[in-house]
């Protein structure tokens, strides 16, 4: 985006020009839209922020930039979303909104930004707040901490500043609020219901509404597509008739997304809210049910049938259908995406190495508001453009090595149930014991720390800079390094350190057919990190071993077992686009396969233990419990094809991360992995319970250091947390190991860590 210097250095954006429109029978807008920047901009501005090399005025004109990069990119819309930018996390913004700064950080003496970064990334010993999975998707919330004691106060500065600031620019915004309820249901107190504070904090909304000069305020109320008691479907009801019963007030629309709001549909559209924005992407069949709702002849229905969280090209004949059905039943219509836009990249033209096929079908999301201005005139009878239904909308590429897809498919279809099933727990016990382990085995997860100068490494071999045999060269001695690394502090089972992986999730996608990858296709998954989901849009298939050379090298070095590492068939999916033309289910068996192949290559070359990733296990779990039984069978039927080809003596690890495993315990047990390293350190094992009382008799390792945090836990802390696991788990099957893998870490932190976790080991090894 270019941009506008003046003489002392300040950016200068120009106007953004927007047609003068007359109000049209259907208009077009979006919920939401990416912030990180389109080149990540607003990632290096908050690194060199922390870093300490620029200061908050240069930071801030990076921001400023960027909302006006925004605007300019929505310009084609009738209504643009506002407050859709921050700087970390929009939860977090609210926290600051609303004034409920947890007290330990209020002590810090620091200004709002670093008060602000400090309950993000922590500071000087105070621990940040929790980051946890936005519903179903892979982008990560800060939890707000209230209790029984906190007062509200509106502080409304960040938002006042940017509709001033759009203002400046000719641009009227419908700003984005996180809804109360949804607020209050993703915090946590201590000491109180997080609701019981509710008609304390709709004060607080009501008497933002009264401070906003704008026509409409969207509340995202996305926690209504969960199961809700009958209690809080009444305290929506009697929030949103309290904020509609405002005099003087702009119109307030509700969002619901990721799913079907069910039972608070009607009483959202029983209250006095001008406009519902419903996800009918992810739930189509609500479609007769809003067109039978009499309340809303009256109101305005933001109907989202552009998909706001998958890339491909929306059908725009069914999506035109939908809205034509929608046409005579409600007031107005309004055309949009399904959820924000912060879900997908920016922009699809860029992706000038991807196979033409597979580009012509994709829609990023600039790409997206096009289509969402597209309907929007087609739907208009002023204008009564054409649309050309011709080109063709997402999905497989079918006509790429059929063959190929043919044996897939055949192959998924002859999948018996017997190649779910391994020998029998005792009998690969059994089989195991020639591994030699000692009693509390010492392992770690799989990476050790990305260093600038790896990553650098890749990059030079992406520009050419180096070639393959000096990249390949380059990561043998870092494996090497890690191996020794971990013989000096004495780990039992050791792991290659994953240093050729960009991505656990991408690097397999570069090596699978059927799957894309792509240049800049960047997605914020917290803060200032992100991700590249790969697009799988056709059948999926190994062509050859992914890394069986690398494990082998690792195994070479040592006379200690290595841990081959893989990424699961269900993160596979859960962290990329994914074809929606077929079940999940279909998709993530023939994932499944394809690591199947590379378990038993991994075993053809001696590798003895081999571990399967599975940190979307929970992420994936369906948002309404009527649904997850079906989830959690197809999703653990697909792990265990993965790895049910493993013979008895090979042990099978899996790994979880996130917490709040509570809702997939059965799952976990599902899985049969002869191991199962879990995120347990921040809930001081809290997990060993739940899966003791699920009668799990396997092998366990509940984290004992929170990578989450820069902090070294000493050698006292995690003996504490040995010994507690122990009150649960008996020796024989607990092991010892991080809460997750260790590349976001530095050495500085990793080395010491795990010295401590070596001796806390042998301090109650020796107590036994
Ligand atoms: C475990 N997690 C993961 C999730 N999803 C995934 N797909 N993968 C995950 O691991 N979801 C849940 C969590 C989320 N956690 C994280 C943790 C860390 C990151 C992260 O560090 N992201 C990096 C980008 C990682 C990457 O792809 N690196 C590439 C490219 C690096 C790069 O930007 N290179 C520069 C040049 C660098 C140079 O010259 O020095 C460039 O290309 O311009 C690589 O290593 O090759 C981030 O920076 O945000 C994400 C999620
Ligand atoms: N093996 C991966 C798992 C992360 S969830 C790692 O260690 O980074
Ligand atoms: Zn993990």
């Amino acid at each position: 985006m270019v941009s506008w210097e003046d003489p002392t250095g300040v950016i200068a954006t120009p106007p953004i020009h927007r047609h003068a429109r007359e109000e049209r029978d259907v208009n077009t807008t979006v919920l939401g839209y990416p912030r990180i920047g389109a080149a990540r901009e607003l990632k290096q501005a908050v690194e060199k922020y922390w870093s300490g090399s620029t200061d908050a005025a240069d930071l801030e004109a990076t921001a400023r930039q960027l909302r006006a990069d925004t605007w300019r990119d929505l310009a084609g819309l009738d209504v643009i979303p506002g407050n859709t930018f921050s700087y970390y996390d929009q939860m977090l913004d609210h926290v600051e909104l609303f004034s409920a700064v947890p007290e330990r950080f209020r002590g810090l003496g620091l200004s709002g930004l670093d008060t602000y970064f400090a309950m993000a990334r922590g500071r000087d010993g105070v621990v940040p707040l929790e980051l946890t999975k936005w519903f179903d998707t892979n982008y990560h919330y800060l939890v707000p901490e209230l209790d029984k004691s906190t007062v509200f106060r509106l502080n409304p500065a960040k938002l006042v500043t940017e509709l001033a600031e759009a203002r400046d620019l000719g641009v009227a915004l419908r700003p984005v609020l996180i809804g109360p309820l949804t607020f209050l249901l993703l915090s946590k107190s201590p000491d109180c219901e997080p609701l019981s504070l509710l008609d304390q904090l709709v004060d607080v909304y009501a008497e933002l509404l009264g401070q906003l000069d704008v026509d409409w305020v969207q509340f995202d109320e996305p926690a209504l597509v969960q199961d809700r008691t009958p209690a809080e479907l009444d305290a929506l009801r009697r929030t949103y008739d309290k904020l509609a019963a405002l005099t003087d007030r702009p119109r307030l629309l509700v969002a619901t997304y990721f799913g079907d709001p069910g039972p608070a549909l009607p009483v959202l559209a029983s209250t006095g809210v001008d406009g519902l924005a419903l996800d009918l992407v992810s739930a189509p069949g609500m479609v007769p049910r809003i067109a039978a709702l009499p309340s809303l002849q009256r109101k305005t229905v933001v109907a989202g049938v552009v998909d706001g969280r998958n890339v491909w090209r929306t059908p725009l004949g069914d999506a035109l259908s939908t809205c034509a059905t929608l046409l005579g039943s409600v007031g107005r219509l309004e055309v949009s995406t399904s959820c924000s836009l912060l879900h997908v990249p920016y922009d699809v033209e860029v992706e000038d190495e991807l196979d033409p096929r597979v580009r012509e079908r994709l829609a990023f999301a600039r790409q997206k508001v096009d289509e969402v201005v597209l309907l929007g005139r087609a739907l208009s009878s002023a204008e009564g453009v054409d649309v050309d239904l011709t080109t063709p909308a997402g999905g497989p590429v079918k006509e790429s090595d059929l063959a190929r897809e043919q044996a897939v498919r055949e192959r998924v279809a002859a999948i018996h149930p017997e190649d779910r099933q391994r020998a029998s727990y005792d009998e690969r016990r059994e089989a195991q014991q020639s591994l030699g382990l000692p009693l509390l085995t010492t392992t770690t997860i799989g990476s050790f720390p990305q260093t600038a100068d790896l990553r650098r490494t890749r990059a030079d071999l992406r520009a050419g800079r180096i070639d393959e045999a000096t990249y390949d060269e380059r990561m043998r001695a870092e494996i090497a390094d890690v191996i020794r690394l971990q013989e000096n502090l004495g780990l039992d089972v050791l792991v290659h350190g994953e240093p050729e992986r960009n991505d656990m999730v991408q690097y397999f996608a570069e090596r699978l057919d059927g799957y894309a990858t792509t240049r800049l296709g960047w997605v914020q998954s917290y803060g200032s990190r992100c991700v590249r989901p790969p697009i799988l849009y056709g059948e999926v298939s190994r062509p050859t071993a992914m890394t069986v050379p690398w494990t082998s090298y690792a195994q070479s070095l040592t006379i200690r077992p290595v841990k081959g590492m893989l990424t699961g068939p269900v993160t596979m999916l859960a962290w990329s686009f994914v074809r929606d033309d077929q079940p999940l289910q279909v998709t993530a068996d023939q994932v499944a396969l394809a690591l199947r192949d590379e378990v038993a290559d991994l075993a053809e070359a001696g590798i003895r233990i081999i571990q399967v990733d599975e940190p979307a296990l929970r992420e994936l779990l369906p948002l309404r419990e009527a649904d997850r039984k079906a989830y959690l069978d197809w999703s653990v039927g697909a792990f265990r094809l993965a790895t049910g080809g493993a013979p008895a003596s090979v042990q099978v690890h899996t790994h979880l991360c996130y917490s709040e495993f509570g809702a997939v315990i059965t799952g976990i047990d599902g899985l049969d992995a002869d191991v199962t390293t879990i995120e347990a350190a921040r809930s001081r094992m809290e997990v060993l319970a739940d899966l003791a009382s699920a009668g799990f008799r396997r092998g366990v390792g509940p984290g004992v250091y929170d990578i989450h945090s820069p902090r070294v836990p000493s050698a006292e802390e995690m003996t504490a947390l040995i010994r507690s696991a122990l009150a649960t788990t008996p020796a024989e099957q607990l092991w010892i190991n991080p809460d997750c893998g260790l590349k976001t870490r530095s050495y500085a932190e990793v080395e010491p860590a795990l010295r401590n976790l070596a001796t806390a080991t042998q301090q109650v090894r020796a107590t036994l």
